[in-house]
């Protein structure tokens, strides 16, 4: 059986996928202009209210064909998987950072973004919420980058300091394999140092265990 299969949709081809990354690239990164915009606009009134309704007319018009309520992962011909609705690095989700990981064969897997307004929890620092997002997807992407991919199963992050907005880099690595969970650990790390140290346990389910090489094959960096 195979995993493509499983998902019961065609997969699609690079050049698919590449028409549809011209057009809706853009676009995410302009919707997440607007959230940074949304949530520190001083503007006076009357624009507040023109900008509403640009805003319900943009949304009106892209939802005049629409699929389900989420992305999902998408297959390609080439047998990539991409994850373009990933709240973390989704090409497609203007609330991802966005993160993309680069996976050294000598060192750990790492990203850096720039956090602003749109991640705080306490004043001037990133929500512990949107740490532990973060880690959560370097971990597991360094299980897949290490060919042992699989759903958290259990994490644990220890919040040294406050992350500060701004300057944020995440990198993550395998420690160990025990059977079917692979042990990750991760660090958030800001110019003041470490703020964030997580140990993360993945673990691919039971029911698409059998299907564990073809899963791993399908990772591609940046692509979730
Ligand atoms: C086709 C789709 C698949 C795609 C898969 C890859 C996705 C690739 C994404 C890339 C990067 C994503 C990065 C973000 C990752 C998320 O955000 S994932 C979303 C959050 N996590 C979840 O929703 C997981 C929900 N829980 C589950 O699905 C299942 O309970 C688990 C955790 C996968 C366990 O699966 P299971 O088949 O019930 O495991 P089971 O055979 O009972 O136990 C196996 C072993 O694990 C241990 N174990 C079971 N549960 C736990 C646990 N929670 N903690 C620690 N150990 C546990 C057992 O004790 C057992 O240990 P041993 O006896 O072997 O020593």
């Amino acid at each position: 059986m195979s995993l493509i299969g499983d998902f019961g949709v065609d997969p699609m081809t690079p050049e698919q996928f590449d028409a549809e990354a011209a057009l809706f690239g853009p676009l995410t990164d302009s919707v997440r202009t607007l959230m940074e915009a949304t949530l520190m606009s001083e503007a006076e009134a009357d624009d507040v209210a023109r900008a509403r309704a640009l805003v319900d007319e943009a949304a009106a018009l892209l939802n005049t064909r629409r699929g389900g309520i989420a992305l999902g992962t998408r297959w390609g011909t080439d047998g990539i998987r991409r994850s373009w609705g990933n709240a973390v690095m989704g090409l497609r989700n203007p609330v991802a950072p966005p993160l993309e990981f680069t996976h050294d064969d000598d060192g750990p897997s790492w990203a850096e973004a720039e956090l602003g307004g749109l991640y705080e929890g306490p004043p001037g620092l990133v929500h512990g919420g949107v740490v532990a997002l973060l880690l959560d997807q370097a971990l597991g992407s360094a299980a897949f980058y290490a060919g042992s991919p699989g759903m958290t199963g259990t994490l644990t992050v220890r919040y040294r300091q406050g992350t500060k907005l701004g300057p944020v880099r995440v990198e993550a690595a395998l420690d160990r394999v025990e059977g079917v969970k692979s042990f990750v650990v991760g660090t958030v790390i800001t110019p003041d140092g470490v703020c964030a140290e997580a140990e993360g346990i993945f673990i691919l389910p039971r029911e698409v265990r059998h299907l564990a090489g073809e899963l791993a094959q399908s990772f591609h960096p940046g692509e979730g």
